[in-house]
């Protein structure tokens, strides 16, 4: 039967040695399902466009019994000793750790990232386990100086209830990490719905999850298909058992979730698109800018949510920085993740390609100038493109471009910076370079996003807090803030002192 299944993988998974962490149905209540109507929807490797293996198409019902399997466990799990709990993070941590090179190869095939960026992602998402299996230690509460003879008032911190948890493709190990650990952590149990695209991550946590002894019930992962995801979305947002949400994806989903979560008002957590500026000052180090700007734009393909969006430079060093920038991604090697030295991939399916295409052909259409790239190479492979002369009117300086295009604008004054920079309905991460320190701290300060890189384009990371402002959502993941999202507080008013 596995050979006959082996056939159809994708070559990266045929290479990985431990062979148990690629699973292909659902796990619910600690077991291993298929879907009741025996459904199966295909996934495929984004480089070469070879079905990688199946998953359960699991429908609405199937869904609610998995948040009934999370209600049902739930006791037991918030109540056990947090340092328990905080124990089985570890051994997944642990688990996780032994089979990092497995699980890189499994994402690269499923979201065709470089395998060196593969890599970084198991470890920075497994450092979320790490963060938060000691953060369940720490979640004290208060003790308020009375106000009145007689009366003492605590304040303890519980865990919310059963937590759902819907991820993107882009970061397909991470984005579930800086969610269920830090709700497992405090108490929670969880139920978690992955990107179609790219399930097979996803179901090797669970399978780690499962050896690291974490309960059955405890933690679900329930896939389907793109024709069922509104439905599923909504059945996991609407059904009362589930007490909190907690999404990353597309601003527009982000609203309809919201939404759908107010019937029975559940506490959520929305990481939602940007539409970053990278702003180089003329006292900028215009190499470090070019430096930065570069790993900024270019980390999977230019598909993150805190990607480089539009690239402000003052007109003192506009020709340097596009002169070394464009050199720079001219050596950028395009390809298969899968093969050493490639720095950029494919983009996730036809759909990102067409947008991305779309926008491109906008930005001419209106007057820019292609100054470097702008083509579709092969599938869904596409140049790093550099574009010149940009306006404000342009969907590229609209809309979160995810892909690997980098727009530049000219600009004379910090004020025009901070304005054009704010101008948009999101603000999620900003970056900008100078060396003058008056600005760094004015700069900063002025412009409305939740996280600034100064002179530094890579800003994530477990300890800090990762969210935005504006229409980029709600809340903050990983650092010491990140399990707040998951906990309630309780003020006990204690008479008869
Ligand atoms: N902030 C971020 O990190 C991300 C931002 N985006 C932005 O969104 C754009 C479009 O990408 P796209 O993949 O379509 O983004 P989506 O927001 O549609 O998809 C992201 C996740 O949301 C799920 N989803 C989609 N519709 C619903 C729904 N009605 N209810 C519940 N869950 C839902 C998807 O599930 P399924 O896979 O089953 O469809 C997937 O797990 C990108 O170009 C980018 O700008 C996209 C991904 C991540
Ligand atoms: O939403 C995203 O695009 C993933 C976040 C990337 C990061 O953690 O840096």
């Amino acid at each position: 039967m596995m050979s006959q299944i082996r056939r159809s993988y994708s070559k990266s998974i045929q290479s990985i040695k431990n062979s148990k962490l690629f699973r292909q149905e659902s796990y619910v209540n600690g077991k291993w399902i298929s879907a009741a109507n025996g459904r199966t929807v295909p996934v495929y490797d984004p480089a070469t466009r070879e079905e990688i293996g199946t998953i359960p198409e699991l429908t609405k019902s199937e869904v609610s019994a998995a948040i009934d399997s999370a209600k049902e466990a739930f006791p037991e799990w918030s109540k056990m000793i947090p340092k328990e709990r905080g124990a089985l993070l570890r051994n997944w941590f642990n688990l996780i750790n032994d089979n990092k090179e497995d699980l890189a190869q499994i994402m690269t095939a499923e979201c065709g990232k470089p395998l060196v960026e593969s890599r970084g992602e198991i470890v920075y998402g497994n450092s979320f386990i790490e963060w938060f299996a000691e953060e369940a230690k720490r979640q004290y509460g208060d003790v308020i100086p009375t106000t009145a003879k007689g009366k003492r008032y605590l304040v303890i911190k519980q865990p919310v209830g059963v937590s759902a948890l819907i991820t993107p493709w882009n970061f397909p190990n991470a984005m579930i990490t800086r969610k269920a650990a830090p709700a497992l952590a405090a108490g929670c149990t969880v139920v978690i719905k992955p990107a179609t695209e790219t399930p097979f991550s996803a179901l090797a946590l669970a399978e780690l999850a499962e050896q690291a002894g974490i309960p059955k019930g405890v933690l679900n992962v329930v896939t389907s298909s793109h024709d069922l995801t509104a439905e599923i979305g909504k059945e996991l947002a609407t059904n009362p058992n589930v007490r909190k949400l907690s999404f990353t994806g597309s601003t527009r989903v982000g609203k309809i979730l919201m939404s759908q979560c107010s019937s029975t008002i559940k506490k959520v957590s929305l990481e939602l698109g940007g539409n970053a500026p990278f702003i180089v000052f003329d006292d900028a180090d215009v190499d470090a800018a070019v430096k930065g700007a570069i790993a900024s734009k270019y980390r999977n393909a230019g598909q993150t949510c805190v990607c480089a969006n539009r690239f402000l430079v003052q007109a003192g060093v506009y020709e340097e920085f596009s002169e070394k920038f464009k050199k720079a991604i001219s050596e950028l090697k395009v390809g298969n993740g899968n093969q050493e030295g490639v720095q950029i991939g494919p983009l996730i399916n036809d759909n990102a390609s067409k947008k991305v295409g779309s926008m491109i052909q906008d930005a001419k259409d209106k007057g820019a100038k292609v100054l470097y790239g702008g083509n579709n190479l092969k599938l869904n492979f596409w140049q790093p493109t550099l574009l010149g002369d940009v306006s404000l009117d342009m969907l590229v300086s609209k809309e979160e471009i995810f892909g690997p295009v980098a727009p530049l604008y000219k600009f004379e004054t910090e004020e025009e910076a901070i304005k054009i920079a704010n101008n948009t309905d999101v603000g999620l991460a900003g970056y900008f370079y100078s060396r003058d320190i008056g600005r760094v701290f004015r700069v900063a300060e002025a412009l409305e996003y939740g996280m600034i890189g100064v002179n530094e384009g890579l800003i994530s990371n477990e300890v800090a807090p990762f969210g935005g402002v504006k229409e980029s959502g709600l809340g903050r993941e990983g650092s010491r803030y990140g399990i707040d999202e998951y906990s309630v507080m309780k003020y006990i008013c204690l008479g008869g002192v």
